[in-house]
């Protein structure tokens, strides 16, 4: 469980946010929408501890917090394969020797192929078209297993299918008791997927059911 008490998001004491209240229960998932601007990144970022609260205060039940940043963030020139970045999300689970227990080698295995990226295990980054990075990111964050998975605007540049496949993985995964926040500009794709939204506009934070997750009685058209 997220609990948001009047938060706000910025830099250097700088608020970019409104103020944020309310929470995320824990299997939640949440698409986190509003216009080019309004801090969505900032807020992940934060959640993520990456940068300090502005003002206000929230309260995370885990430290176990994945983020998936834009990969437009990522320096694709350093010489990673596909396999050295997906192998990262082991690196917490790593035995005293520094060597990746054989259940996370499995594990990395195994995301690999749901990912549908494991021929191309020793494709260096700098090869890979957007969707490809997408995926071995998205298989990263698959083999961390944090309970927290934060994504930022993880389509981008990717295909239909592939959104498929990544968002079944990751109603799975909502459905296993992962608390799931993702920043999305496709109102579709909220409306088809995602039980809960956090609509930011620069006046306010607003917590929306997505139309076709509210009950047809309720519904008014
Ligand atoms: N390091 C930084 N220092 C100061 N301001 C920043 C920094 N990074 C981003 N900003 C500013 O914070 C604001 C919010 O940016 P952010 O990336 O969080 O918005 P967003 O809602 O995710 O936008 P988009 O939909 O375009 O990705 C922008 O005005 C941006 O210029």
């Amino acid at each position: 469980m997220i609990h948001f008490t009047k938060l706000y998001a910025g830099y250097s004491g700088q608020r970019i946010t409104p103020a944020i209240d309310g929470s995320l229960p824990v299997g939640s998932l949440t698409a986190l929408t509003g216009d080019n601007g309004c801090g969505k990144s900032t807020l992940l970022k934060t959640l993520a501890g990456l940068l300090p609260v502005c003002a206000g205060h929230y309260h995370c039940d885990s430290t176990n917090i994945a983020l998936l940043p834009q990969h437009q963030s990522l320096d694709r020139t350093f010489p990673l394969s596909v396999k050295d970045i997906v192998n990262m999300g082991g690196w917490s689970q790593r035995t005293w020797s520094g060597r990746l227990q054989l259940k996370v080698k499995i594990r990395i295995q195994e995301a690999m192929d749901l990912t549908g990226i494991s021929e191309l295990a020793n494709t260096p980054l700098a090869y890979l078209s957007g969707g490809q990075l997408q995926r071995a990111l998205f298989a990263r964050m698959w083999v961390q297993d944090s309970d927290v998975w934060l994504l930022d605007e993880p389509f981008t540049g990717v295909d239909e299918s592939t959104i498929t496949r990544l968002m079944t993985l990751v109603g799975q995964a909502s459905e296993q008791g992962k608390t799931i926040v993702m920043v999305l500009h496709d109102e579709q794709l909220v409306r088809r997927y995602f039980t809960r939204q956090l609509v930011l506009t620069p006046q306010s934070a607003q917590w929306v059911i997505p139309i076709d997750h509210i009950p047809s009685p309720c519904r008014v058209s």
